[in-house]
């Protein structure tokens, strides 16, 4: 037998499906005479295999198969005779067979061209990570991504003004109007918060009050803050008198020193009798003051009540020009008449101290009273009115006041803690500021300090300053 090679293209005349899906085995045959010769593949002659069945083909499921067409090698035939891989595995033919047969590798085949052709692409999708196709997203997310939010959208940037080398506000006085309107209603809410007869603002001072008060909140009652602590009920006291108190037996008064007499605070007014207020002669004093209290006999009624009945007279907070806001009423206030306690965040000398210093470290005004008036040692609390507070936190100094701070004791039993109080010492009339003496016992300087707080009271008697030390802004008595 004559040595020959052929090609089998295998591309051509196979049927990819069918190793798929089989179908039952066939034979068909292609004519091979056009093919070109590229590599060799020895096959095995089909009277080798049946003669051979020993083995199997531990890769194809179907083994080609070559059978010659009468020796003429331009018309050989290849009958393909698919197999199974249970099948006995056919050995590359014998190189004595005089064969060589080539496989070239695969193109696609007819059908699978088809196939191709036909396919439907996947569309040509830009994805992202936030790719509606594959992370489906909520309604916000979809408004975010369309940039949709009516704020945002609302905001014309380009006619928002920078001017350089001017660092703010940026806000022109068109658009600031709004937030100083929103700051005036938010300070009217604030001081309908007050308990007691109206306190208002004067009709021009109101945008620079509710400005200058936009982190301040008004309150009815101290704030005690950390290491505050008032002592407990069981150490308190009341009276055991019945309905009005007897001020000749009354036990919630103090008594004169070396005396049996009792020192009384306050009397009624020969003009009004429903009036009480301070006497005369206790506004000369620096005695505190003792009210009868919830444990007393006496009703609420009691004439030993003056502060515990609360602020009478309606209070107006006005500015001053230098000397910053100040308070005075509308109504007329008779000497010795109550007119409001001072009230703020009541907070450990500690603390205070460290205020004080933020405080002058700004040149800002000082809010902070000691309650130093019985004991005088390192526990004492002091009371700040700067972020808490109630109106008469605007009154300001004067040499020459018509207003006093007295000390008011409730509860009889807590040295640390007490009310201030402010009673007027003359008459006043409507309009007229409130001041006092913010340092009582400050002797008479020939000239002011060097550091201190200079006084603009005005008054002939001025002494020229409010405090000795700006390290040392604190009312005391
Ligand atoms: C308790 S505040 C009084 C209210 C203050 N004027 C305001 O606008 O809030 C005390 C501060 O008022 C100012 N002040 C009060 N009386 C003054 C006076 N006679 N002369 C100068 N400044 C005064 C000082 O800045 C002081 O620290």
């Amino acid at each position: 037998m004559t040595q020959s090679s052929m090609l089998i293209d295998l591309s051509q005349d196979s049927e990819p499906e069918d190793l798929i899906q089989p179908k039952p085995p066939r034979l068909f045959s292609a004519n091979l005479a056009h093919r070109e010769l590229s590599s060799t593949i020895p096959l095995k002659r089909k009277s080798d295999i049946d003669s051979d069945s020993s083995s199997v083909s531990p890769f194809n499921a179907f083994t080609p198969v070559l059978q010659p067409n009468n020796g003429n090698i331009n018309n050989t035939h290849v009958i393909f005779n698919p197999k199974r891989r249970s099948e006995p595995y056919t050995p590359s033919p014998a190189p004595e067979s005089g064969i060589e047969l080539s496989v070239v590798v695969p193109s696609p085949s007819a059908q699978l061209k088809r196939e191709i052709d036909s396919a439907e692409f996947i569309p040509d999708i830009k994805l992202t990570a936030l790719s509606q196709e594959f992370y489906p997203t909520d309604a916000l997310e979809k408004r975010a991504t369309r940039g949709a939010y009516p704020a945002a959208r609302s905001v014309k940037r380009e006619a928002i003004p920078f001017r350089i080398g001017n660092p703010g506000p940026f806000l022109t006085e068109k658009e600031r109007k709004p937030v100083v309107d929103t700051l005036c209603e938010s300070l009217k809410r604030k001081l309908a918060t007050i308990k007691g007869p109206p306190v208002t603002v004067s009709p021009g001072d109101m945008k620079r009050l509710a400005q200058s008060t936009s982190s301040f909140e008004f309150i009815n009652r101290y704030k005690l803050r950390d290491g505050v602590t008032p002592i407990g009920n069981e150490f308190s006291a009341g009276c055991s008198c019945n309905e009005i108190c007897d001020p000749a037996r009354c036990s919630c008064l103090t008594q004169e020193e070396n005396s049996e007499e009792r020192i009384i605070p306050y009397k009624t007014s020969k003009e009004d009798p429903r009036f009480w207020g301070l006497t005369p002669e206790f506004m000369q004093r620096t005695s505190m003051i003792y009210e009868c209290n919830s444990l007393c006999g006496c009703n609420e009624r009691c004439w030993n009540k003056v502060i515990t009945q609360g602020r009478k007279v309606k209070l107006e907070i006005f500015h001053t020009g230098k000397r910053g806001f100040g308070l005075r009423s509308p109504d007329f206030i008779r000497a010795g008449q109550f007119i409001d306690l001072y009230l703020g965040e009541v907070i450990t000398t500690k603390h205070a101290d460290e205020r004080e210093k933020a405080a002058a470290a700004r040149n800002a005004p000082s809010y902070l009273f000691s309650l130093d008036f019985l004991v005088n040692d390192d526990g004492i609390y002091v009371v700040d009115g700067c972020n808490f507070g109630g109106a008469t936190r605007f009154i300001n100094h004067s040499c020459n006041p018509n207003c006093k701070m007295f000390t008011v004791s409730r509860n009889h039993g807590d040295e640390y803690l007490y009310d201030l109080a402010f009673f007027a010492v003359k008459d006043i009339q409507p309009g007229m500021e409130f001041t006092f003496d913010y340092n009582p016992h400050m002797e008479q300087v020939d000239k002011v300090e060097p550091g201190a707080v200079p006084c603009l009271c005005g008054e002939p008697n001025c002494r020229g300053q409010l405090w000795a030390n700006k390290k040392k802004r604190r009312e005391r008595f």
